[in-house]
């Protein structure tokens, strides 16, 4: 029986669902106008299918930048991206349509309930109004909110909220999901709910996941890898962990083991500096 070489056609699952490759990214300087700055550069980050990864980094180095070029809505300026194999400005207006985003301020629209918000997603998307009815009640009932969707933004709380652009996202069935601290603004218990219904969301049907976070504890809860960007300008990863803790997690739990505080040690070991020389040089533009 004849054998597929392996190395001549690598299995689908070898594709990265995202890579990013000697990417850089500058932009006009903010603090002098003439002058051009270079948030990251020599970035080469890849996310499997399936995987979640998280990136950590001081304040200001450059991970929303590198999130926002993982979308499309941000072109670099040198190296490439590629969804699944495919470089993201070959496909229709650059922007990567493979991916769902989630940020960190709401992108609710006010003047639609919650149902209707869920719905509009799937409607931009061509899904008929029925359809698009059924299946924004399923994921608002998957989300915990089936009996909130006539409620309005205004008469949801900071989680539920939350609840709704996570079912916005995933009524989308996105094969990669984009995140810029989505669960910052909210309270410590409110905000460990969500990250545990993440999870048990994410693996029902895993996806490639690329999370940027301040919270190193959160990154480490969450991922099965954090890649660690040092401080800017040219900013680039400077460290990446597997993260080898037992899944199905708690949030709360896995964060009192013994591993998960030697992985913590470990990164924020590489980490530490990055966060000093981050905050310094925040304090000198201010002054
Ligand atoms: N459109 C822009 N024009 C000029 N400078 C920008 C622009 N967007 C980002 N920057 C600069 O690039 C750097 C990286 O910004 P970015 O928002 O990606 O960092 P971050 O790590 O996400 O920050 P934070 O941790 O504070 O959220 C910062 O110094 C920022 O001021």
């Amino acid at each position: 029986m004849a054998h597929a070489d392996p190395a001549a056609s690598p299995p689908a699952s070898a594709v990265p669902a995202l890579r990013l490759q000697g990417v850089s990214c500058t932009f006009v300087s903010r603090d002098a106008p003439g002058q051009r700055y270079t948030a990251v550069q020599g970035v080469d980050l890849a996310v499997g299918a399936g995987e979640f990864v998280s990136v950590v980094g001081p304040t200001g180095c450059g991970k929303s930048t590198l999130l926002n070029m993982a979308a499309g809505l941000l072109a670099p300026s040198t190296g490439s991206v590629e969804v699944f194999g495919a470089p993201l400005a070959a496909q229709p207006e650059g922007l990567n349509r493979r991916a769902g985003y989630m940020f960190q301020a709401d992108s609710l629209m006010p003047w639609r309930t919650a149902l209707g918000n869920v719905m509009a997603g799937l409607e931009f998307h061509g899904v008929g109004p029925a359809e698009a009815r059924a299946r924004a009640q399923d994921w608002l009932q998957r989300v915990g909110l089936g009996a909130f969707g006539d409620r309005y933004p205004h008469q949801l709380s900071g989680g539920m909220r939350k609840r709704t652009s996570l079912a916005q996202v995933l009524a989308l069935d996105p094969d990669i999901i984009l995140m810029d601290e989505p669960f910052s603004a909210l309270d410590i218990q409110t905000r460990q709910l969500m990250e545990n219904e993440v999870l048990a969301l994410w693996a029902t049907r895993p996806r490639a996941v690329l999370f940027i976070t301040h919270d190193l504890d959160e990154a480490i809860a969450m991922s099965d890898r954090v890649v660690v960007l040092g401080a800017g300008p040219a900013s680039h990863p400077i460290g990446e962990f597997a993260i080898d803790l037992p899944r199905p997690r708690d949030v709360a739990e896995i964060k009192a083991t013994p591993r998960f505080h030697a992985l913590h040690a470990a990164i924020w070991a590489v980490l530490r500096d990055e966060v000093l020389t981050g905050y310094r040089q925040q304090l000198e533009r201010a002054a």
